[in-house]
């Protein structure tokens, strides 16, 4: 996990007064996630989900959390944030930026089939469509330029047999997002995160998503390869396994079709998503934060979805005649 902030129950009588949600009856950290400190939160209201914000601050979370709310009002089932008595979003706790949304029912789905991929391209493709007008603007703040900056900072790390690797992915990476037809793909904000742990079914019926920290602006057809990086592999070796690709990919172009140069981007695309959780989960590796518990993700688990992507085409995103 990671609690990176410790908060007890006593602490939060006072600062809930602002929240109209009753008195805190109970406060549980939970063991998941590695990026901020998350707590169930329940109150004489209801059950909540309370996050301490450890890596982002006021200016990018209104983002976030408007997105969260524009997508809940529009029927996307995403948790939805618990404005204060000021109609604010995100409220300091213990100096940090915190915020209170709604619990969603279910678990995560560690074990996909075919049909809950399907569930996920659905809602994939349904929540790209509602926030298509969301106003705000932040790029991914894990996008190229962030791999650019960062990738020096863990070459040192590497195998020499790695280094390439990363460094003649990323230029590939640049030159592709460079070309003209990188320029057409249909764009606006993505979740950029939406692994398995990030979605909740009860039994083959999705719930809903969340975890929206890594949301930014940047094209569909990245946060879809994300998504089918997950979603649709084998564990062990990182191969996609086709069933599962073509039948999130079916559910989503039902929703929202795919684009020409979308369909010719597909490859590469697939690359990309890798390559960013590669480099982030290097980066979490050699340079960890202080936290209560942390277990760091394995990044040796994208360096192979890389060299799979890179040596196997995947499934074409609309099969041939
Ligand atoms: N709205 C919610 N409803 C129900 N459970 C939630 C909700 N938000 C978070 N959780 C639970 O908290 C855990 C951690 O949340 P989250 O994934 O957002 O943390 P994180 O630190 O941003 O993690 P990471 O970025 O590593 O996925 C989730 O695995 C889930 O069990
Ligand atoms: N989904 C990311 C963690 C950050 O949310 C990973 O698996 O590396």
């Amino acid at each position: 996990m990671a609690v990176f902030t410790a908060v007890t129950l006593d602490e939060l009588t006072q600062w809930m007064e602002q929240f109209p949600l009753g008195q805190a009856v109970a406060l549980k950290g939970i063991a998941s996630g590695i990026e901020n400190s998350n707590f169930f939160l329940t109150t004489e209201r209801g059950e909540y989900v309370l996050t301490v914000f450890e890596n982002l601050d006021f200016e990018q979370l209104p983002f976030y959390l408007q997105l969260m709310r524009h997508l809940a009002e529009r029927g996307i089932p995403v948790p939805a944030p618990v404005a204060n008595a000021q109609g604010e979003l995100v409220v300091p706790l213990r100096g940090k930026p915190a915020a209170i949304v709604s619990k969603l029912e279910g678990s995560s789905q560690m074990d996909p089939q075919p049909v809950h991929c399907a569930d996920v391209g659905t809602m994939l493709a349904r929540m790209h469509l509602a926030a298509a007008d969301f106003p705000l603007q932040q790029p991914n703040l894990r996008g190229l330029d962030w791999w650019q900056a960062t990738m020096p900072q863990v070459l040192q790390y590497l195998t020499p047999d790695n280094a390439a690797l990363l460094q003649s992915e990323v230029a590939f990476q640049a030159n592709f997002a460079a070309g003209t037809s990188y320029a057409k793909l249909p764009r606006g904000p993505v979740h950029a995160d939406l692994f398995r742990n990030n979605v909740m079914f009860v039994g083959e019926k999705l719930t809903g998503c969340f975890d929206f920290y890594f949301a930014g602006v940047d094209t569909w057809l990245y946060d879809l390869a994300v998504t089918v990086n997950d979603w649709c592999i084998d564990l062990d070796s990182g191969v996609l396994d086709v069933a599962r690709v073509n039948a999130l990919l079916a559910a989503y172009r039902a929703v929202r079709p795919f684009t020409a140069e979308e369909e010719l981007a597909w490859q590469p695309m697939l690359r990309a998503a890798a390559l960013r959780f590669w480099l982030s989960r290097l980066y979490d590796f050699y340079a960890p934060r202080e936290a209560e518990l942390l277990t760091p993700h394995d990044p040796t688990h994208f360096e192979r979805i890389l060299r799979e992507r890179i040596a196997t085409p995947a499934p074409r995103l609309v099969p041939q005649e």
